[in-house]
């Protein structure tokens, strides 16, 4: 389990996170999401053990972390089966025995054969950051930590990595800490949501839920989480005054301007 009490994070210009409690549990797909600039990646790194805490408690008792970043970070000098190899690699694998267990990941995020021997340039986006996330996998981590891994792909490419990600992780009872500032993105993969106030940041909310894949389910839930009013303070973007030139619009009666 990884485990957040009172976890305090300071800079020298001011307190990014503040009074953090947050546990991850054995097999666990936890989202955390917040606006930007409130300190996700942050909490990642703490997470990681390349930030320490100002203050609070933080243990990871998990074994084995691995982590997929918003780009994917892929050596541009090897093919897809050698990057998603790397960590394999690293940790002394023979060669045919991590090109096995590669190929088999890469083979089943369908990738062809011809496809394995491609390095980075020659593969789209959404292969680019499959890959990464074969490289993560390929080490049978304990708990991944995914940094917005989708933040960057177009919304159809972002829905099948989402499942794909989802079913990897059931099917190998894996962790995941994943990161957005996607609300729909959360509700789809998570079984538990966990939401962060502007900095400094806090958790101001905790969702248990089942992951949803029907759209109108998933508009439901979005809807519910964004109807409490500490989710809506924490995420919605701030309301600028519209001063329609013609029509009075009906955002300007909820966000009067300044003096008004
Ligand atoms: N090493 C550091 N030294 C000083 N300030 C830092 C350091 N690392 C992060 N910060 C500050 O911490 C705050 C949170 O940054 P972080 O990248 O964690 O936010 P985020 O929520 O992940 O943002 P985004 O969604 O835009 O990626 C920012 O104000 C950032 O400038």
């Amino acid at each position: 389990m990884l485990s957040f009490n009172g976890v305090r994070l300071a800079f020298a210009d001011g307190v990014v996170l503040d009074q953090i409690d947050l546990e991850v549990r054995a097999g666990e797909l936890v989202v955390l999401i917040g606006r930007s600039g409130c300190g996700k990646t942050t909490l990642l790194r703490l997470a990681a053990g390349t930030e320490q805490p100002s203050a609070g408690t933080l243990r990871n008792g998990f074994a084995n972390a691995s982590m997929v970043f918003q780009e994917p970070r892929l050596l541009p000098w090897a093919d897809a089966r050698d990057n998603a190899a790397f960590g394999l690699k690293a940790r002394g694998d023979a060669r045919a025995e991590r090109h096995a267990t590669a190929a088999d990941i890469l083979t089943r995020f369908g990738f062809s054969e011809c496809d394995l021997g491609k390095r980075p340039a020659a593969l789209s986006g959404g292969m680019q950051q499959r890959v990464a996330i074969a490289r993560a996998l390929a080490v049978a981590p304990d708990l991944v930590l995914m940094d917005e891994p989708f933040s960057a792909l177009d919304v159809g490419l972002r829905q099948e990595l989402q499942a794909l990600v989802r079913r990897e992780v059931e099917r190998a009872g894996t962790a995941v800490l994943f990161v957005t500032h996607d609300l729909a993105e959360a509700v789809r993969l998570a079984d538990r949501i966990v939401v962060l106030s502007p900095r400094p940041s806090r958790v101001v909310a905790e969702v248990s839920q089942a992951p949803a894949s029907d759209p109108g389910d998933i508009y439901e839930a979005a809807a519910a989480l964004m109807r409490r009013p500490e989710v809506a303070a924490a995420l919605a973007a701030p309301l600028r005054p519209i001063r329609a030139a013609v029509t009075p619009s009906p955002m300007a009666e909820v966000a009067p301007a300044a003096g008004e």
